[in-house]
């Protein structure tokens, strides 16, 4: 019953922050609906906490600074997603802990279509692990080395999509940056 009126109490917050916003109604249709995908999820994880076995490992698509990038079909609904596993020890070792938290936390809470979208995250002894939508069209660096040079207009939509994403996060108070240690 708490937990009902908790949420009740979110959904009336977020409608009454954006509506003295200049946020448009499109917009704000979907951030509302993003909070109520948000708060089932979260219902149903606290029903049940999920871990890698929920996941049925498919082929290994990328590697990302800290492990692998898999393919993954989570097994009760069939559903295909990407999974980023992160070797805790490894972060540790190169003070990347508080990088990586940013990252998941970020991706948790930014609703932008230029943003990928994170379902879930958990971790074991081991590893964190974060499920993400998966794209199949991979990062820019894979269509950069696909096709060397792109022409004006595709170089604009990336562009404009980029500064959408990043726009987004800034949103959020969180700044991009590329480089690490
Ligand atoms: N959601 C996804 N869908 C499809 N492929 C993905 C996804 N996330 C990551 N990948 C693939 O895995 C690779 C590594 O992932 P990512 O860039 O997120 O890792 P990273 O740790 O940030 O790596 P780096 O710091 O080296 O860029 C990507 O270059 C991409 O090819």
């Amino acid at each position: 019953m708490k937990n009902i009126q908790e949420r009740k109490e979110r959904r009336w917050m977020l409608e009454r922050k954006l509506a003295s916003s200049d946020v448009p109604k499109e917009e704000q249709i979907n951030l509302i609906k993003d909070l109520e995908r948000k708060e089932t999820e979260f219902m149903r994880l606290k029903r049940h906490k999920i871990c890698v076995d929920d996941f049925e490992l498919l082929t290994i698509i990328g590697r990302g600074a800290f492990g692998e990038v898999r393919l993954c079909r989570e097994k009760k609904s069939g559903d295909i997603y990407a999974m980023k596993k992160l070797k805790k020890s490894e972060m540790l070792m190169r003070g990347q802990v508080e990088h990586v938290r940013a990252e998941r936390n970020l991706l948790a809470e930014v609703a932008s279509h230029c943003i990928v979208k994170l379902y879930y995250s958990f971790q074991d002894a081991e590893y964190l692990y974060l499920i993400m939508e998966y794209l199949p069209g991979g990062d820019m660096m894979t269509l950069l080395m696909r096709e060397d040079t792109l022409t004006e207009n595709v170089a604009k939509f990336y562009i404009a999509q980029s500064v959408l994403a990043i726009e987004s996060i800034h949103r959020h108070n969180y700044i991009h940056s590329t480089t690490r240690k």
